[in-house]
C-alpha cells in the first residue's frame, strides 16, 4: 500500500506561519512496495518507459526516488500486455525505485487530434498511426495494473483552460463518477490508486470535487486541471481552496508542475509530489535551470566560458564540464550535450526539493522561500 506515514509536522514553524500567513508545508515519507521516499519530491518524467537521455543508474545517482511513465503512450506502443509479459515496468526498464503512471486522461485530451468524450470514456485518434482508440476508467486501470506501477492514477478529464462554468461542473461530476469506476476496476493489491481533483478555475467546483473524492477514500490525491495556461495566481488560489480539504495524512500530487518558483509556492500550500516534462524538455534545446533563472548555454555568450553551468552544483555535468564544452556539443548536435543539460536540470530540481525538505525540518521554510524567490527571476 502507499501509506503517508511518519510525516513530521514542525508545529512551531506552522504556528509562526499561521500568524503571518498560511503555510501548510510539510516533510513526509511515502511508503511503497519499492521503498520509502522523502517528500517534498520531484518525479522525473519518462514518457515511453525511459527518462529521455539518462540511464536508470544516473537517475539513482542524482537522487531520483519515483519516476513517471505514461499509460497513453505505452498502451499504444508497445502495448501494456507486452510490458506485463516482460515482467512489468520495473523489470522492463530496469528501475527498482518507485514508479507512478498517469492514467492517460491528460494525453488523450492534449495529444489526441480527435477527441469525443462521453459518459463511457474518451475516443481519440492515435498520434502514432491515426487509428481510432478508446480509453475508459476500466481500460485505463487495467492497462496500469498490467504496467505494475506502485502508484496509478484514476481516469479523469483535465478540463481545458478557459472553460465555461457549466462545462467545468459537468466534467468534474463525470470525473468523480470515473474515479468511482476506476476504484471498482482496481483489483491489484499493493498498488495505490490516487484520485484526481478537478473543478476548473472555480472555487466551489474545486471544493465539491475534493470533498466527493475524499469521501470515496483514496490513499492519495492528485490535483489536476492546473498548469494548463492559467495565470500563476489563479493556480495558487485553486491550491489554497483545495489542499486544506484533503486528508493531512495522505500525499498530495500537483500534476504537471515543475518550475522552482511554482514548487516552493505549492509546497507552502501543502503539496508533496510534483512531475513536469519541463526540465528534460528545455534541456534538449540547450536551456539549463539555475537558482537565478534560466541559462541558455547554447548562446554565443558562453562560447569561451570555461566555468561550469553552476559552480555550486554537485551534478556530473557541473563537476566535470564547462559551459563552453556543453555549448560546443549542442552546436555540434552531439547527443552527449543533451545528456549533460538533462542531467543538470534533473539534479537541480531533485536537489531543490531536498533543500525544501531540509528547510521544513529545520523550521526555516518560510525564510528559505523568501530568499529563493528574491533571487529567482521567472
Ligand atoms: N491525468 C491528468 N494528468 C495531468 C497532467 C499530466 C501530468 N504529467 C504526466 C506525465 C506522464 C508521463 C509522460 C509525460 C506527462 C498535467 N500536466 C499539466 N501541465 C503540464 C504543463 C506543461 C508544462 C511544461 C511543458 C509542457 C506542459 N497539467 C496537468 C493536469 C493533469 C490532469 O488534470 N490529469
Ligand atoms: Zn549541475
Amino acid at each position: 500500500t502507499c501509506a503517508f506515514a511518519g510525516q513530521k509536522k514542525v508545529l512551531a514553524a506552522y504556528e509562526e506561519a499561521v500568524k503571518c500567513g498560511y503555510s501548510g508545508a510539510r516533510a513526509g515519507r511515502l511508503h511503497t512496495p519499492h521503498g520509502v521516499f522523502d517528500t517534498p519530491m520531484f518525479m522525473p518524467v519518462g514518457t515511453q518507459a525511459t527518462v529521455k537521455a539518462v540511464s536508470p543508474r544516473e537517475l539513482k545517482e542524482m537522487g531520483a526516488q519515483i519516476i513517471l511513465s505514461n499509460t497513453y503512450h505505452l498502451y499504444l506502443r508497445p502495448g501494456t500486455e507486452l510490458v506485463a509479459e516482460a515482467g512489468g515496468l520495473h523489470r522492463f526498464m530496469d528501475w527498482d525505485g518507485g514508479i507512478l503512471t498517469d492514467s492517460g486522461g491528460f494525453q488523450v485530451f492534449s495529444l489526441g487530434p480527435l477527441r469525443k468524450i462521453t459518459e463511457e470514456g474518451a475516443a481519440f485518434r492515435s498520434h502514432i498511426d491515426g487509428s481510432t482508440q478508446f480509453l475508459s476508467p476500466e481500460i485505463a486501470i487495467k492497462a496500469q495494473m498490467n504496467l505494475g506501477a506502485d502508484i496509478i492514477m484514476a481516469f479523469d478529464e483535465c478540463i481545458p483552460y478557459p472553460a465555461e462554468y457549466q462545462y467545468a461542473k459537468l466534467s468534474t461530476e463525470r470525473t468523480t463518477r470515473w474515479a468511482e469506476r476506476s476504484q471498482k476496476a482496481h483489483t491489484r493489491s499493493g498498488q495505490a490508486l490516487f484520485a484526481i481533483v478537478q473543478g476548473g478555475m472555480y472555487q466551489d467546483l474545486r471544493r465539491v470535487s475534493a470533498n466527493d473524492l475524499v469521501s470515496l477514500d483514496f490513499p492519495g490525491y492528485g490535483i489536476g486541471g492546473l498548469s494548463v495556461g492559467e495565470p500563476k495566481p489563479v493556480m495558487y488560489e485553486m491550491l489554497e481552496q483545495t489542499v486544506p480539504l484533503l486528508p493531512e495524512n495522505k500525499p498530495r500530487y500537483l500534476m504537471g508542475v515543475g518550475t522552482p518558483d511554482c514548487l516552493v509556492e505549492a509546497v507552502r500550500y501543502g503539496i508533496d509530489m510534483f512531475d513536469c516534462v519541463f526540465p528534460t524538455r528545455v534541456a534538449r534545446n540547450g536551456t539549463a535551470m539555475t537558482k537565478s533563472g534560466r541559462l541558455v548555454v547554447k548562446n554565443a555568450a558562453y562560447a569561451k566560458d570555461f566555468l561550469p553551468i553552476d559552480e555550486n552544483c554537485g551534478c556530473y555535468a557541473c563537476q566535470n564540464f564547462s559551459r563552453a564544452y556543453i555549448r560546443h556539443l549542442l552546436k555540434a548536435d552531439e547527443i552527449f550535450g543533451l545528456r549533460l543539460t538533462t542531467i543538470h536540470n534533473l539534479y537541480f530540481l531533485l536537489d531543490f526539493t531536498k533543500k525544501m525538505r531540509q528547510a521544513i525540518l529545520e523550521d526555516r521554510f518560510l525564510s528559505f522561500r523568501e530568499e529563493f524567490l528574491a533571487q529567482y527571476c521567472k
